[in-house]
């Protein structure tokens, strides 16, 4: 698609601009359409229509709103996904609350940091959800039953808002910055509506797709998910967390639901690949997989390739600061000769630049530049934070005087002779390492060549007294058949410089992953700063 021809319009074009409006636009045009399929039991599934959950989230808006918070108060929905869930946030969206999604695995200190960050007015979880000791600044209530509980109701105040705007604040994701202080990015209804315009432009599902959404509703993902089902006419089918690690509940849960469509992180498959490949290729029903949030092993996905030929695979790129960026075709049959894939060009009304380190825009191909995104999803800041704000949210380097912000990703990407990107790493994954700068990235993909090794990430461990050590940690492809660490520096030794080889290899069971299931690079480097 030449950038010429893109734009942002379309049918979607006439859709209102807050999120409940865009998203429950079905239940105005085929209001017995399945919105949420949920997987109960083996066998047993639970529909909820999209007028249903219209009038379930109205029911529950109704509910809000008796409790006297204003618009732009911030609600806490602890919970998976789920037609609840999903009811709820949209709720929230008609009372003109910002949602903070967070999930029940949070653990309570983090909540408590967040709550007394937004200053919640209240939280919300399910009649059975189990977190207590909540901080008594805030009102409780809990959710499922088709009306809200309320426990203590949150303290009255003066309303002062009546018309909800699309500038307002739609919900809040807080992500674990790099710093590890939370950083809450906050998301306006008119930046998350730009967004789900522009994705569903693609044409990726339509109404009679059952989209299963993987992601915990904490990570946008998720978010985009739902968008993506309920922006298309099509059914949301949410996989419970407690059955995704399991291949054979997984696979039954796509089974028994009819999922068309399944999105989520690369490792939500590695499993499934080593265990059951077989089961996964004979659910022919599956004709599209999304996958985000890092590099897909090209081995693993040749395979998925192979067990899924009838799949439009799609990798999705982009930041929670503007939900996500691209969407881009993975060749069928992916090239042998493939050495990486492509996160493409930006969805339609929005477009990536590249910079190089002294502000100018890099255009040659081959050249690696920090991708800039112009786009109508920009984040409105992150919450209660100027100065991150300012430093993401930058003058456009194409025009700085226009006053025009863009998204500053710290993402590295080079272009390809058609224009197209190719992610290469962070750059604060550009490490310094005796004297060189190194990117992460390309130690990790040396690695991943290796036969023996299906999983690697590559960090940088900084033992006192000692020099900056690179740690190559690794799963095995077989575990009965564990790679050699002389024989593995050795095979980098062939490609890389020798101030990239790693100084030390780990072979790991598992790769240790963080809440929303990407490889935790954090963790990593504690563990291993803490051994000899
Ligand atoms: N397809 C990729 N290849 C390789 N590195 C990637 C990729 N997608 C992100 N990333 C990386 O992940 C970073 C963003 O991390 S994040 O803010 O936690 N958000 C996410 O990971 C998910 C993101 N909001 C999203 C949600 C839904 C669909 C797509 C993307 C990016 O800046 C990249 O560094």
């Amino acid at each position: 698609m030449s950038p010429s021809t893109r734009t942002a319009a379309g049918p979607l074009a006439g859709r209102p601009a807050l999120l409940h409006s865009f998203l429950l636009s079905a239940a105005d045009t085929a209001p017995d359409s399945p919105a949420v399929t949920e997987f109960v039991a083996n066998d047993t599934v639970r529909t909820t229509t999209y007028g249903e959950l219209r009038d379930l989230a109205r029911t529950y808006a109704a509910d809000l709103d008796a409790l006297g918070l204003d618009i732009g108060d911030r609600v806490i929905l602890e919970s998976h996904t789920s037609a609840h869930a999903i009811a709820l946030f949209l709720a929230c969206s008609m009372a003109g609350l910002p949602f903070v999604p967070v999930s029940p695995e949070t653990p309570d200190e983090r909540l408590q940091t967040v709550m007394e960050a937004t200053g919640a007015a209240l939280h919300l979880q399910t009649e059975n959800g189990t977190r207590e000791h909540l901080p008594q600044q805030a009102g409780t209530a809990r959710f499922g039953s088709g009306r809200l509980r309320v426990a203590r109701r949150p303290r009255a105040r003066t309303r002062r808002r009546t018309e909800l705007c699309p500038t307002d604040t739609a919900y809040m994701i807080f992500t674990s910055g790099s710093t590890g202080r939370p950083k809450g990015v906050v998301m306006s209804h008119r930046a998350v509506v730009s967004f789900y315009r522009g994705m569903l432009s693609q044409g990726i599902v339509g109404p009679q797709d059952r989209v299963a959404t993987t992601s915990p509703l904490q990570f946008d993902f998720s978010l985009l998910d739902i968008g993506l089902a309920l922006g298309s006419g099509a059914a949301v089918v949410p996989v419970p967390r407690n059955l995704l690690r399991w291949p054979s509940r997984f696979l039954r849960v796509l089974a028994d639901t009819g999922a068309t469509q399944v999105n989520g992180v690369p490792s939500i498959w590695r499993q499934t690949l080593r265990h059951l490949p077989e089961r996964l290729a004979g659910l022919t029903g599956i004709r599209g997989v999304l996958f985000c949030g890092e590099d897909f092993p090209l081995p693993e996905l040749r395979e998925l390739q192979r067990l899924l030929p009838q799949a439009r695979l799609i990798n999705c790129y982009g930041a929670t600061e503007s939900m996500a960026a691209s969407f881009t075709d993975v060749p069928r049959p992916l090239p042998a000769d493939l050495e990486k894939l492509s996160i493409g060009y930006a969805h339609p009304g929005a477009e990536m630049l590249l910079v190089d380190e002294s502000g100018r825009l890099v255009d040659e191909p081959g050249t690696l530049g920090e991708i800039h995104l112009r786009t109508p999803a920009l984040f409105t800041a992150y919450w209660d934070d100027p100065t991150a704000s300012a430093a993401a949210r930058v003058p456009d380097p194409a025009e700085p005087r226009s006053g025009q912000l863009v998204l500053r990703t710290g993402d590295l990407a080079y272009r390809g002779p058609h224009g197209e990107l190719y992610f290469c790493g962070r750059v604060d994954s550009q490490v310094q390492i005796r004297g060189n700068r190194v990117e992460l990235g390309e130690i990790e993909r040396r690695l991943r060549e290796h036969p023996q090794v299906a999983e690697a990430v590559v960090v940088l461990v900084e033992r006192a007294a000692d020099e900056p050590r690179l740690a190559a940690c690794v799963v095995a492809q077989d575990r009965a058949d564990s790679p050699d660490d002389g024989r593995l520096i050795a095979f980098c030794s062939r490609t890389l410089q020798p101030y990239m080889v790693p100084d030390e290899v780990h072979v790991l069971d598992a790769m240790p992953v963080s809440p929303n299931g990407k490889a935790d690079r954090r963790v990593l480097a504690a563990q291993l700063a803490g051994t000899r």
